[in-house]
C-alpha cells in the first residue's frame, strides 16, 4: 500500500485481512493490489466513485467470485482455499434483500438460524431476540412481502447475524431508506459492532461513513488511495481552507463580490467563500480591500467528508493530501 495516503492507524489481530487482491474482467481491471484488515468491533466504511470496485472487493471476500491474485483469511482461514468453511463466519447483505417473501419475518429468520447449525429451539430463541432488537416484534409473524422497505431491510440485517458471524459485510445497507429508517439501521450497526462483530459497509452517503465508521478506506482507479477516520482523513487536505465572509445586505454581497476573488456566492445567505492557504492574511487582506463595506461575519470552515473525498479522488488534486492538517473550526468573529 505505498501510494496510500494512511494516516498511520491500522488495526491489531484482524478478524479479516486480504493482501494483494488483483481482478480484472476482460481488460478491464478493476483490483490492482488491494490489502486491507478488519477487527472484531471495527466498522470500516470503503468509499469510492461508481465503478471503483467496491462490490466487487465485497464480492470477493465473501467468497461469491475469485480474484486473479491475493491472498485473504477469515477467522484464520484461507477464504480462497477453503470458501466452504470461510462462509461459517461471516453475512454478506445486499441492497437487495435474499428474503422469502412467503414466509414470516419470524421463519426467515429460524431458517437462517438453522441453516447456520443451531438446533430448531435455540433457532427460534434467536429469532425471537433478533425480531425485538430489530422492532420487528409487532410484525414478525406477518408474511415478508407485506413489510415495507425498511422492515425489510431491517429484517435483512437480522438475517445477516443470525449466526453471529465474525465478520458482516454490508454493500450500500440503507440506500433507499428514509432519515429515520437510516437512523435506526445505523444504532444497530454500532450495537452490532459492540457485541465484536467486524463490520465492512460500502455507502454513497459520506455522512454514514462520517457518523458509523471507526475507519474509512478510499477506493480509487483499482487500488486504496487513503485510510483514517473521518477526522484523521479531513486532516489530509491540508491547509487549503475555507473563509466564509457573510454580509447584510445583498448590495454589500455584490460590491464585495466584486473586489474578491470569491470561489463561492450564496445569495441566499449574503455570503461568499474564498479558498486559501493562509487564513489570517487573507482575511485581513480582505478586510482592508473591503473597508468600505460591512461585514457582518467571518467564518473559517471545517472541510467535509465530501471535500476529502472529491479532493482525494481527483488526481490533479492528489499532492495536496500529505500537507498538514487543519485547524478545527473557529469563529473568527
Ligand atoms: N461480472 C462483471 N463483468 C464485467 N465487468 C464487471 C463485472 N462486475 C463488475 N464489473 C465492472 O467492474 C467495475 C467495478 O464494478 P463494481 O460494481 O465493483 O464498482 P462499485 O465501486 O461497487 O460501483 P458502484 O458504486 O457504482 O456500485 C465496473 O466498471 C463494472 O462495470
Amino acid at each position: 500500500m505505498s501510494a496510500l495516503a494512511s494516516t498511520g492507524r491500522h488495526s491489531q489481530d484482524p478478524v479479516l485481512w486480504a493482501h494483494g487482491i488483483h481482478k480484472r474482467f476482460g481488460a478491464h481491471s478493476v483490483l490492482s493490489g488491494v490489502d486491507l484488515d478488519l477487527s472484531s468491533g471495527e466498522v470500516v466504511a470503503l468509499l469510492g466513485p461508481n465503478g471503483a470496485g467496491k462490490t466487487t472487493l465485497i464480492n470477493i471476500l465473501s467468497t461469491l467470485i475469485k480474484p486473479d491474485q491475493g491472498t485473504a483469511s477469515i477467522a484464520g482461514i484461507d477464504l480462497l482455499a477453503n470458501p466452504t468453511s470461510a462462509r461459517r463466519h461471516f453475512s454478506l447483505t445486499g441492497q437487495y434483500a435474499a428474503l422469502d417473501d412467503f414466509q414470516s419475518g419470524q421463519e426467515n429468520l429460524i431458517m437462517m438460524a438453522r441453516l447456520s447449525g443451531l438446533t430448531k429451539g435455540q433457532a427460534r430463541e434467536r429469532a425471537t431476540g433478533l425480531l425485538e432488537a430489530f422492532d420487528l416484534t409487532g410484525t414478525g409473524t406477518k408474511r415478508v412481502s407485506t413489510y415495507s422497505g425498511g422492515m425489510r431491510r431491517r429484517l435483512d440485517l437480522a438475517a445477516g447475524i443470525a449466526a453471529r458471524p465474525a465478520a458482516l459485510f454490508l454493500d450500500e445497507p440503507t440506500t433507499g431508506l428514509d432519515p429515520q429508517s437510516r437512523h435506526r439501521l445505523w444504532q444497530e450497526i454500532r450495537q452490532l459492532a459492540q457485541d465484536g462483530t467486524a463490520i465492512l459497509l460500502t455507502t454513497q452517503y459520506l455522512e454514514e461513513a462520517d457518523q458509523l465508521a471507526d475507519r474509512i478506506l478510499i477506493l480509487n482507479g483499482g487500488a486504496l488511495i487513503a485510510e483514517g477516520t473521518a477526522r484523521e482523513l479531513k486532516g489530509l487536505l491540508g491547509n487549503i481552507h475555507q473563509v466564509r465572509f457573510s454580509f447584510g445586505s445583498q448590495e454589500d454581497l455584490d460590491r464585495a463580490a466584486a473586489l474578491t476573488q470569491p470561489t463561492a456566492v450564496d445569495p441566499d445567505s449574503w455570503s461568499l467563500t474564498v479558498s486559501t492557504t493562509d487564513t489570517a492574511a487573507t482575511i485581513r487582506r480582505i478586510l482592508g480591500d473591503l473597508a468600505d463595506v460591512t461585514v457582518a461575519n467571518i467564518a473559517i470552515l471545517q472541510p467535509t467528508l465530501d471535500d476529502v473525498f472529491l479532493t482525494l479522488t481527483q488526481p490533479a488534486h492528489a499532492e495536496r493530501v500529505n500537507q498538514p492538517a487543519r485547524p478545527a473550526k473557529e469563529q473568527v468573529q
